[in-house]
């Protein structure tokens, strides 16, 4: 695989999900860190964002529900190069219907490259590193450099 560069932004596009027993961590995060947040393009899957929404006053955009696609639409996002910065509140210790889905999300966080956070302490540490505010450089798969590779 060759690689490329993708500038993020200083104002990003940041996906923000998190299982049920985790939603309340959530919140709380996003309170405390809503002044950080508010600079930046939210994005969630349908109860997480919508939670966010009416919780705190900070603007979301809503895909569906998690297990009705949610996961896979945010993971669209991502191979398209429209997501930055993924935070997801996992639960490892409840199973979920779509634990696919949830694994394909953070499959193609990982193929992207993009700064990942899967549980607080992660959170914490990315949304006071240069990553969060900065113009910052990642690596990512060439794409077209693939397909010329797989079509030649
Ligand atoms: O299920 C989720 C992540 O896998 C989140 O979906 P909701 O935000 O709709 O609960």
């Amino acid at each position: 695989m060759q690689y490329t560069t993708r500038i993020l932004p200083c104002q990003k596009n940041i996906a923000l999900v998190a299982h049920d027993h985790l939603k309340s961590s959530l919140l709380n995060w996003c309170t405390k860190n809503q002044s950080k947040l508010s600079r930046h393009n939210l994005w969630g899957t349908g109860t997480t964002g919508t939670l966010i929404r009416q919780q705190t006053s900070l603007e979301v955009r809503t895909m569906l529900s998690g297990p009705m696609g949610g996961d896979q639409q945010i993971g669209a996002l991502i191979a398209e190069g429209k997501i930055d910065i993924l935070i997801f509140f996992w639960d490892p210790l409840n199973a979920v219907p779509h634990d696919p889905d949830v694994k394909a999300l953070l499959r193609l966080a990982t193929v992207w490259n993009i700064p990942v956070a899967t549980n607080q302490a992660t959170a914490d540490a990315l949304i006071q590193s240069p990553f969060f505010s900065d113009e910052v450089s990642i690596e990512i798969p060439d794409y077209q450099q693939y397909l010329i590779d797989r079509t030649k």
